[in-house]
């Protein structure tokens, strides 16, 4: 694991964002799985500067996106297609053909889930996963449980996930029950996998998952057993750490 800290979110935002746009510039056809969540945004702005600056093209490239709401139309404020799109895909030129979130307004979900991990076979490997991190130790929307599940699929929601991301909605009651995720075996195989964490609140989280035991019961915790992870924290964040 190679864990970088940072005092300034500035900093740590550009770091975040230069190891997207360099691998890019040196794999113009890289596949990069995405995240949403409040964590990345400051890491797009920045890899929307390096393109505007016209450092980096995404026009070859593929992303497929970790996660997405069940039920909420995809021109909602916090459907996450209209979070990439507001942050990342609006500014830069990746195809929007090349752009792959999963369809959280499918008529058959599971269905859905199928066509998702046959896409992400088509693809080959992802290349880069960038990942933020959960209270409860959730990757993606993989919430801890006795078991995890390798590919794409449906779950519900965990009532503190509902209450952490009810910020972003109008009340508690709109928060989505469920959602399509990218599997914890999707995410594993990745060939680098980038975690940011930022805020005092993720320090005891940050901590389990990246020294305690490998459990289920925090899926960021299988995270250890990868062989390119690459963790970039705020001082907060990193504080409970030797
Ligand atoms: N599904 C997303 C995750 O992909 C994200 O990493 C996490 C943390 O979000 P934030 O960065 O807003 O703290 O929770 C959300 O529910």
């Amino acid at each position: 694991m190679n864990l970088l800290t940072f005092d300034s979110h500035e900093k740590l935002h550009e770091s975040g964002a230069s190891i997207i746009t360099g691998l890019v510039q040196t794999n113009p056809r890289a596949v990069l799985g995405l995240a949403t969540g409040g964590t990345p945004v400051g890491i797009y702005e920045e890899i929307v500067k390096s393109y505007q600056r016209g450092v980096v093209r995404f026009n070859q490239a593929t992303s497929f996106n970790l996660d997405e709401y069940v039920g909420l139309p995809e021109e909602h404020a916090e459907s996450y297609r209209n979070y990439m799109n507001t942050h990342l895909f609006n500014h830069i030129d990746l195809p929007r053909s090349q752009a792959h979130i999963p369809d959280g307004n499918s008529a058959d979900p599971v269905e859905e889930c199928k066509r998702y991990d046959e896409l992400l076979l088509t693809a080959g490997q992802i290349d880069l996963q960038l990942l933020g991190l959960g209270h409860n130790g959730h990757i993606g929307f993989n919430e801890p449980d006795h078991a995890l599940i390798s590919g794409t699929h449906v779950v519900e929601l965990r009532e503190e996930t509902r209450k952490a991301n009810a910020r972003f909605f109008d009340s508690m009651d709109q928060v989505p029950t469920h959602a399509l995720t990218m599997g914890v075996g999707t995410i594993l195989k990745a060939k680098m996998i980038l975690l940011v964490v930022k805020g005092a609140d993720k320090a005891e989280i940050v901590h389990r998952a990246l020294t305690g035991p490998i459990t289920t019961d925090c899926p960021a915790s299988l995270l250890q057993t990868h062989p390119h992870l690459v963790v970039l924290l705020d001082s907060e964040a990193g504080r409970l750490l030797a």
